[in-house]
């Protein structure tokens, strides 16, 4: 049997199984290919908050970078939750280096407002790791940190779209799913644009949406899609993992990686 198509996520873990490696994983299944990981930082996190964070030296990502690139091979890589300059700086130099394509998703805070990535960071984010990406994929409080535009609607996602673009990515996907209304993004390499749309669904257990994006564009790419192919696929499948979104603990449950799957086998 031919071996699937190969991707690599950089980022972090989250022990409650809805964002980070785990998220990345379990999409990478859901779409067919075949997921590996180099862990950058270690997360004590739950539907409540993030308890605790631990992050790898730099030695111990190159070493699990190396590893995977030099043997198995890689047609794409994602990366994540990066908690430092130092590992920002050593990961940009890993896949400028790569030939693979890179999806960025520049990760700032999750959800419930605590801290992945130091202040300090900002900086190397913006001149060394987006000019690396073939895709960066940034948030509305994303897009204010790095490049100090502040989206209140719509119409603002353009002027957004273009200061990101100023720093180097090849294309950037700006997730306007915190604006109300229709959960909207802007796709852009500064002459095409692509809007993609999706209906807003009404449940808060939405953990893990961006890092199931990013990992979800990256899954296509190594099958070979174009960028605009592969975010409209990975827009469809996040869409559909808000959709069947589920509580669990006493916070924000996760979205559910398995949606397209497991319906019809949920049962006893
Ligand atoms: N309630 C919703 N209904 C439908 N789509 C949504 C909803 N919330 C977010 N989205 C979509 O989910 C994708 C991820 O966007 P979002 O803005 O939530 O990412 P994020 O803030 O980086 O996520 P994370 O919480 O993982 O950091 C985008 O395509 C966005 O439009
Ligand atoms: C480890 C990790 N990466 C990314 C996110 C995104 O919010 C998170 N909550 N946790």
């Amino acid at each position: 049997m031919s071996a699937p198509p190969r991707v690599l996520t950089v980022a972090g873990s989250d022990s409650g199984g809805g964002a980070g490696i785990q998220a990345d994983l379990k999409t990478m299944l859901a779409l067919g290919v075949h997921g590996m990981s180099v862990v950058t930082a270690v997360t004590a996190q739950n539907s409540l908050g993030v308890q605790g964070a631990w992050e790898l030296p730099v030695e111990a990502v190159r070493a699990q970078f190396r590893s995977v690139v030099d043997d198995i091979g890689v047609q794409a890589v994602k990366t994540g939750m990066l908690a430092s300059a130092e590992l920002v700086e050593a990961v940009a130099e890993l896949i400028a280096a790569t030939d693979a394509p890179a999806v960025v998703d520049p990760v700032g805070i999750s959800k419930h407002g605590d801290s992945l990535l130091a202040a300090s960071a900002l900086e190397s984010v913006r001149t060394k790791l987006l000019p690396a990406a073939t895709v960066a994929t940034p948030n509305l409080d994303e897009v204010a940190e790095l490049a100090g535009v502040h989206v209140g609607s719509e119409s603002d996602l353009r002027e957004a779209a273009a200061a990101v673009l100023s720093y180097g990515p090849r294309w950037v996907l700006i997730k306007g799913g915190h604006l109300p209304g229709e959960a909207v993004d802007l796709l852009t390499d500064g002459s095409e644009e692509h809007w993609l749309r999706a209906p807003r669904h009404d449940n808060r257990h939405t953990h893990g949406t961006g890092c199931t994006l990013a990992s979800a564009i990256a899954s296509q790419l190594a099958k070979g899609q174009s960028v605009p192919q592969a975010v409209a696929a990975a827009k469809e499948y996040v869409t559909g993992a808000i959709a069947a979104g589920f509580a669990l603990g006493g916070g924000i449950g996760p979205v559910d990686h398995g949606w397209a799957l497991t319906r019809g086998t949920r049962g006893a």
